[in-house]
Formats: C-alpha cells, sequence, structure tokens
C-alpha cells in the first residue's frame, strides 16, 4: 500500500498515522483479511474493503467503533506503538547527551579558568620573586603588590615631576612587565647589555589631571548604587628609564620597507644611542647590503625568542595590519609597547606615517605617550582523544579573531557553543568568528558584527553565513569563557584559525575553548585611542561617507 493511501484509511476512520507503519508484507500476514491470492481482498485496498465488509450492515458510527475494535489487532497500530516508543526513547537519548555535553562544556570551562588564574599566580609569584631579587628599582613599588598598585591609581599629569614615585600615580613596569629572564643570553647576534626600561602607566582625560581613581567605578555609600564618573580614559605611558632596545618587525617583500628599514636603523643607532633587534631574515638582508649592520642583533633558537618580552622596550612594525598581527604573535606573554607604521593598503592598526618616523619616534622615546590596550583572547583546543589535561595543545593568543569553519567541506558547520556553563547556541551555517574589539573591524565587520572601539572590554561572537534568519551577532562580556565543540553527530570537520593563520582541524568530539588572555597588546596612538579609531574608519572604509544635501531642498 502506498503512504498516500495509508494516510487516507487513517483520516477516514479519524485516525492520525504517524508513521509508514506497514508493509504489503505485513498485511499480508493478516490473518482475516488476507485474501487466497496473497493480497488483502485481492487488491492492494484489501485492508479498507475488509473493515467495510464487516461494517456494512451497521451504521456510521457503528463502523468507526468497529474499526477501532479492529485496529488494536492490526500491524499499523503496533508498528506504529513501536516507531512512537521508539523516537521517544531517541529523544530521551538526545536529551541526556544534551545534559553530558553541558556538563562536560562546564567541566572544561570551569578547567580552563582555573588554568588561567593559576598562570596569573605564576606571572605574579614571579614578579615577586624578581622584585625581591632587583633591590634597586623603584622603592616604592618594591613595598606593594599589584593589587595595591591598581587601588592607589590616580590621574597622572604628563607634566608632573619626573622623579615622582610610581606607586601612587599610576601601573609601574617592574610590576607588570618586570618578569626579568632568569639568566641572561650571551652570543654575537643577541647580545643583550642594556636592562629593560622601565615605566609607569596612567588613567587620565588626555593628561589632565583631574583626581579621578580607577577604582571609583561604583559607589555604594548609603545603601544607594551610583555609577562614579568613568575613571578608565586615555591611558598614558610615561617612562621612568630610557628606552634602550627596539624591536623593528617589517612585512617581507616590501620595496617601501627596503627603503625606509636601513634608514631607521641607522636613525636609532646614531641619533638615539638605542640597540635595534630585529627577526633573523632582516638581519641578513641587512647585513648583505651593509657589513655596517653588524651591530644588529637578534635571535638564535626558540629558547632566546621565547624570552624577547624581557628585553625588548619597543617594537615598531613597518607594514600593515598583518604586520601587527605577526608581532603580537611573536609574544606568548607579555608584549612591550608596539608602534605601528603604515606600510600597507589599510591601517586600522597602524596610525604612524612612516615619512615622519624621526618625529614620532622620537616623541615616544621620550614619552610621554597614549595608548590603547588591546585585548588578546587565548585559545585552546581540546581533543576528544585527548586521555588528560597533559594532552591539550598549546594556547594560542590572538589579537584579531579565531574563526570556525567549515574549511574545504562542502556541508554546513555544525557547531555547539556554550558560554560558561550555559549553552548558548548551535551555529549551522559557514561557521563562527569569535573576535576581540580590535578584530571588530576585520573579519568580524565582514561577516556582520558590529564595530567596537578596542577598549571596550568584550568579546564579539560573530557567526558566518547562518543559515537561519535570526541569528544576529552577539557582543559579551570580557571575563566570559566561550566553548565551541563539534558535536558528534556533525557530518563534517571544521577548521579553526588564528588571526587568519594556524588552521587546525577540528574532528567531531573535539572542542576549542577561548577567553580574554591576561596579555593585551599595548599600541601607542598618533592621538588617543578613539581618535585613531574613528580615523581609521573613517579613512580605512569610508565609513558613512554620503553626499550631503544642499540646502535648498522642497520646503518642509
Ligand atoms: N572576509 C574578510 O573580511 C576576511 C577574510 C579572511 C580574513 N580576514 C582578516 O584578515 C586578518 C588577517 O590579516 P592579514 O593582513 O594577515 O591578511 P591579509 O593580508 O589577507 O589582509 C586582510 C585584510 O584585513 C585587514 N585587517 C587585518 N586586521 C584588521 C583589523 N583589526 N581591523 C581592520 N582591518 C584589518 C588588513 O588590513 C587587510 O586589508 C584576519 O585576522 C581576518 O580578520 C578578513
Ligand atoms: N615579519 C613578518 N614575517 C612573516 N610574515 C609577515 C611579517 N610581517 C607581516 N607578515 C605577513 O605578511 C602579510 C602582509 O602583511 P601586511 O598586512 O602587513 O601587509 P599588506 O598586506 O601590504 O597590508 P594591508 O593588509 O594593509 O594591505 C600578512 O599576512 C602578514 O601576516
Amino acid at each position: 500500500m502506498e503512504k498516500k493511501e495509508r494516510r487516507n484509511l487513517g483520516s477516514r476512520l479519524g485516525l492520525s498515522v504517524i508513521s509508514p507503519a506497514f508493509s504489503p508484507e505485513e498485511l499480508m500476514q493478516e490473518p482475516s483479511s488476507v485474501a487466497a491470492n496473497g493480497s488483502p481482498n485481492g487488491t492492494e485496498n484489501g485492508r479498507l474493503e475488509t473493515i467495510g465488509s464487516s461494517a456494512s450492515t451497521l451504521s456510521s458510527s457503528d463502523s468507526i467503533k468497529a474499526a477501532y475494535a479492529y485496529l488494536p489487532q492490526t500491524p499499523i497500530r503496533s508498528t506504529d506503538a513501536h516507531l512512537i516508543e521508539f523516537s521517544e526513547a531517541m529523544r530521551t537519548v538526545a536529551k541526556a547527551l544534551r545534559r553530558v555535553a553541558e556538563g562536560k562544556a562546564a567541566a572544561q570551562a570551569e578547567a580552563a579558568e582555573w588554568k588561567r588564574k593559576y598562570e596569573l599566580e605564576k606571572a605574579r609569584n614571579l614578579q615577586h620573586k624578581n622584585e625581591e631579587l632587583e633591590p634597586e628599582g623603584c622603592p616604592c613599588c618594591m613595598n606593594g603588590t599589584l593589587e595595591d598598585s591598581l587601588n592607589k591609581l590616580t590621574v597622572h599629569d604628563a607634566s608632573s615631576d619626573q622623579n615622582e614615585c610610581c606607586g601612587n600615580h599610576g601601573i609601574c613596569s617592574h610590576q607588570v612587565l618586570g618578569d626579568e629572564a632568569p639568566a641572561p643570553i650571551v652570543n654575537s647576534a643577541y647580545k643583550m647589555v642594556a636592562r629593560k626600561a622601565s615605566f609607569r602607566l596612567s588613567w587620565g582625560c588626555n593628561g589632565e589631571k583631574n583626581g579621578q581613581h580607577k577604582h571609583d567605578v561604583v559607589s555604594f555609600e548609603k545603601g544607594d548604587i551610583t555609577t562614579a564618573s568613568r575613571s578608565n580614559k586615555q591611558i598614558l605611558l610615561k617612562w621612568e628609564t630610557q628606552p634602550q632596545t627596539v624591536f623593528i618587525i617589517t612585512k617581507p617583500n616590501s620595496s617601501e620597507v627596503r627603503a625606509i628599514m636601513p634608514e631607521m636603523v641607522r636613525w636609532l643607532n646614531e641619533h638615539q644611542k638605542i640597540n635595534v633587534l630585529v627577526e633573523p631574515r632582516l638581519r641578513e638582508e641587512l647585513l648583505a647590503d651593509d657589513s655596517y649592520f653588524d651591530f644588529v642583533q637578534t635571535w638564535e633558537d626558540d629558547d632566546d625568542k621565547k624570552l624577547l618580552h624581557t628585553k625588548v622596550d619597543l617594537v615598531v612594525t613597518l607594514g600593515g595590519d598583518g604586520t601587527v598581527l605577526w608581532a603580537a604573535s611573536l609574544f606568548k606573554g607579555p608584549v612591550p609597547p608596539v608602534v605601528a607604521f603604515a606600510l600597507g593598503s589599510l591601517g586600522f592598526m597602524t596610525p604612524f606615517h612612516s615619512e615622519q618616523y624621526r618625529e614620532s619616534l622620537g616623541n615616544i622615546i621620550k614619552g610621554p605617550f597614549s595608548i590603547t590596550l588591546r585585548n588578546r583572547l587565548q585559545c585552546q583546543v581540546i581533543r576528544d582523544a585527548a586521555k588528560d589535561e597533559l594532552e591539550t595543545e598549546e594556547p594560542i593568543l590572538v589579537l584579531n579573531e579565531v574563526t570556525i569553519d567549515r574549511g574545504i567541506s562542502s556541508y554546513l558547520t555544525y557547531l555547539e557553543c556554550y558560554c560558561d556553563s550555559s549553552f548558548v547556541t548551535c551555529v549551522q551555517g559557514d561557521g563562527l568568528i569569535i573576535s576581540t574589539t580590535s578584530g571588530s573591524t576585520a573579519y568580524s565587520l565582514a561577516a556582520g558584527g558590529s564595530m567596537v572601539h578596542p577598549q571596550v572590554p568584550a568579546i564579539l561572537f560573530t557567526p558566518i553565513c547562518p543559515h537561519s534568519l535570526s541569528f544576529r551577532p552577539l557582543i559579551l562580556p570580557e571575563y566570559v569563557t566561550l566553548r565551541v565543540q563539534v558535536p558528534y553527530n556533525s557530518r563534517g570537520q571544521a577548521w579553526a584559525s588564528f588571526d587568519g593563520k594556524d588552521r587546525k582541524q577540528l574532528a567531531p568530539g573535539d572542542a576549542l575553548i577561548c577567553s580574554m588572555a591576561p596579555w593585551p597588546v599595548p599600541t601607542a596612538c598618533l592621538v588617543d585611542s578613539t581618535t585613531d579609531f574613528l580615523r581609521s574608519i573613517h579613512e580605512g572604509l569610508h565609513w558613512n561617507l554620503r553626499k550631503s544635501q544642499s540646502f535648498d531642498g522642497p520646503p518642509a
């Protein structure tokens, strides 16, 4: 019997047929209704006719009753009942699986959070140890913890006394970036003679002293909760000792870079008496041109590279946004201040003009200068096959975003997303972007996310081509831990990429955990965070560019 006919039969009998419950073969086993030729009453509609014939002498309501009485013994009911039971069982299993996944998500998110806290605590302990080992540091800083110092933050006036102690006026670099290298590295190309310069950070409004404190955000006085005037304004960096080592990073294969780079190195060395450090490739390029550049330093192995942040006072990038991303990726922990010169096409994070490098670098080296603290995301892939915590992969830090997409697969990505221990949603589409606010003007913007000022403490959750009309992007607070899981029943694999690089395949069962990293990228501002941000969206994207209407329009 055809499905349609079965449905007709059901509806004529006042029943809803739930599924194609039986086959002609099953019907043929029906003892009373099966004709000798093996077909019910010799037709496909044998069952209907059997019911009809047994009911022919009865009224229509009697015939329906008879049909109901007859049905429990037929395969329709029993097979449907099995199917109903089966689908209910499947629903229960699905629910149980979802609960297990949520439990696992919560446990893994919690584990990641504890790991992050542990890393922070470890960094703090290391810092205390270094402070103990370093008697000639700023005496005021030596007495306090980072928290003490944060609590003491006041606005710093750029023109205030140079000899003033940093303890009461900002975060001192001895506290923030004071984790000195365990031992100096001595080799021909990487002979670090200089001590890292110390500096302090202060919060103010374009350098004006206005007495606001960073911790005065909410007041609980007299039981009333009031928001104090915003205090986390423009951040200033003021050197306490002269910066001595500049790390120059350039985009490869650029004639513009090749023209400016040797000039800049010479100027830094001769006019500013500053050590210059570059990537090994660049040192070779410089030396190939002129042996004068023999004084330029580099590193020899990964161990040296890991200690870069302890030696470098300032990072200078020559290139586009990609070079800033590259520079950030070289620092797996704290990052020195970055001065980015624009030698690319867009330059959202590269506010400085390369033609004016002498003036700009001169001002930065002298200080103070405004910085934007750009948050980074710490991303960790957790493999389903990993047997324990030790098998997890190294975390990757991103300045723009981590993208989970369908890669070369032609199937929809299917991703389950959790925020701390709460289920957020399932992404069915091309993928998902988890972005920092700095990355909000990059891929996330192209996928329909909002542009967010880089100083806003947030994480962006932006789907890529979702196959659902109602999936709008989200902006979440910076303190959450996100977890993206490729479910076991996903049709294909997913791929994660980090600032557009390092693609990693995620198999069903694998997960990616993201939280805000404790090491932001401090980028020097040309003017200040807000002016630079607005300039970049106006000039880079021509945001809301429209010809003004003429005054002589129709009367109102
Ligand atoms: N559809 C898209 O818009 C798309 C697709 C893939 C990657 N990307 C972006 O490219 C980035 C990698 O940059 P790249 O230079 O190494 O690759 P790239 O050379 O392919 O350049 C990508 C473009 O994105 C711009 N860009 C990078 N970071 C930006 C930011 N924070 N704000 C505004 N624009 C930004 C760059 O200036 C460049 O024009 C990724 O992090 C991702 O955000 C965008
Ligand atoms: N020092 C470096 N070593 C290796 N790769 C680098 C380095 N600096 C930049 N890159 C890579 O080179 C690519 C291009 O760099 P970048 O975006 O700075 O230049 P651009 O493409 O000319 O600028 P824009 O994107 O603004 O047009 C990026 O993918 C970046 O990751």
